[in-house]
């Protein structure tokens, strides 16, 4: 059976130009991503988990067609993906609603771009409203409403437009504990009643074995494919208490484990990048010597 997305042997590169006050040097490549081979399949509820600086939303970027792999492809119902496509919606961290607009014209907007008639619009915008469960908040603006609920906005407006994926990237972030646990418990239902290939983003490890059927850990960067783990459990809103069930706290902890050192080559990295900016010469020598840093 042909994978719903596809991601064969991409690489993606960055150039950079390293700005020291009176020196600038030639760009230097970074490379964020190195080989990465991964299907989902159809209806498939995949997370992809890694370090920070891992390239994580570089990987999103590349599937929802905003930049281009530096080689490899990425392909949709076998076809490659060449840009941005309302075949794909994107919920991101920040909730990138419309401030002048209403929870109702939101939700409307990327069925306006779509050009379906007013009342159609109008009718399927109520639909996922309600789905998201939101009722009754059509008519408030986005700054009347909490971080929860605008993310719940963002879903509905994505999954308006009725795409064939749905790509997350870190969107429970920036919620508080409770909201953001409630938050991936409605996003089960949600995924359970319309049935889309999800493919969810974080660096959260709970989050990761809660709410993937596998779960793709991502190595430091650059960033490649460390291991693919299945979550057996079948449906994971029924079992009860499921974060304290032993499997779960043994499948968090495999994660952990091979995320661990993954981590700390992060943090590693982190600390010599700012290094480096404070240091010219360090620059220098690294850049005559061809060495990518970054
Ligand atoms: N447009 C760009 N130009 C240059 N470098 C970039 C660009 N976008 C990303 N990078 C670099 O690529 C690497 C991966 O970045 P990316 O944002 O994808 O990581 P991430 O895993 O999403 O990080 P985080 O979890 O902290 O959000 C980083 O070193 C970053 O600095």
């Amino acid at each position: 059976m042909t994978a719903k997305i596809s991601i064969q042997h991409v690489q993606k590169s960055f150039r950079i130009q390293r700005n020291l006050g009176h020196l600038k040097e030639d760009d230097q490549p970074i490379s964020a991503l190195n080989d990465i081979n991964l299907d989902v399949k159809q209806g498939e509820f995949m997370v992809i988990v890694g370090p920070s600086g891992c390239g994580k939303s570089t990987l999103l970027d590349l599937l929802a067609g905003l930049t281009k792999p530096s080689s490899g492809q990425i392909l949709l119902d076998g076809s490659p993906i060449t840009g941005p496509n309302l075949d794909r919606g994107i919920v991101f961290q920040q909730y990138a609603l419309f401030p002048w607009k209403t929870v109702l014209a939101n939700v409307e907007f990327g069925l306006e771009a779509k050009g379906v008639p007013r009342k159609e619009r109008r009718r399927i915008a109520l639909e996922f409203i309600q789905l998201v469960g939101l009722s009754g908040f059509e008519n408030r603006y986005p700054h009347e409403i909490s971080g929860g609920m605008k993310q719940r906005v963002a879903i509905a407006r994505s999954l308006a437009y009725d795409p064939e994926v749905l790509l997350m990237d870190e969107p429970f972030a920036a919620l508080d504990a409770q909201t953001r646990e409630t938050l991936q418990s409605e996003l089960l239902r949600i995924w359970e009643a319309t049935k889309k290939t999800i493919i969810f983003i974080t660096h959260g490890i709970e989050e990761a074995v809660y709410l993937g059927q596998r779960v793709a850990v991502m190595t430091s960067r650059p960033g490649r494919i460390k291991k693919v783990l299945d979550i057996p459990f079948v449906s994971r809103r029924s079992e009860e208490d499921l974060r304290s069930n032993p499997e779960f706290v043994r499948l968090r902890h495999e994660v952990w484990d091979l995320l661990k050192d993954e981590v700390s080559r992060a943090q590693e990295q982190e600390k010599s990048k700012s290094l480096d900016s404070f240091d010219p010469n360090k620059s220098k020598t690294l850049s005559r010597g061809g060495v990518i840093n970054g």
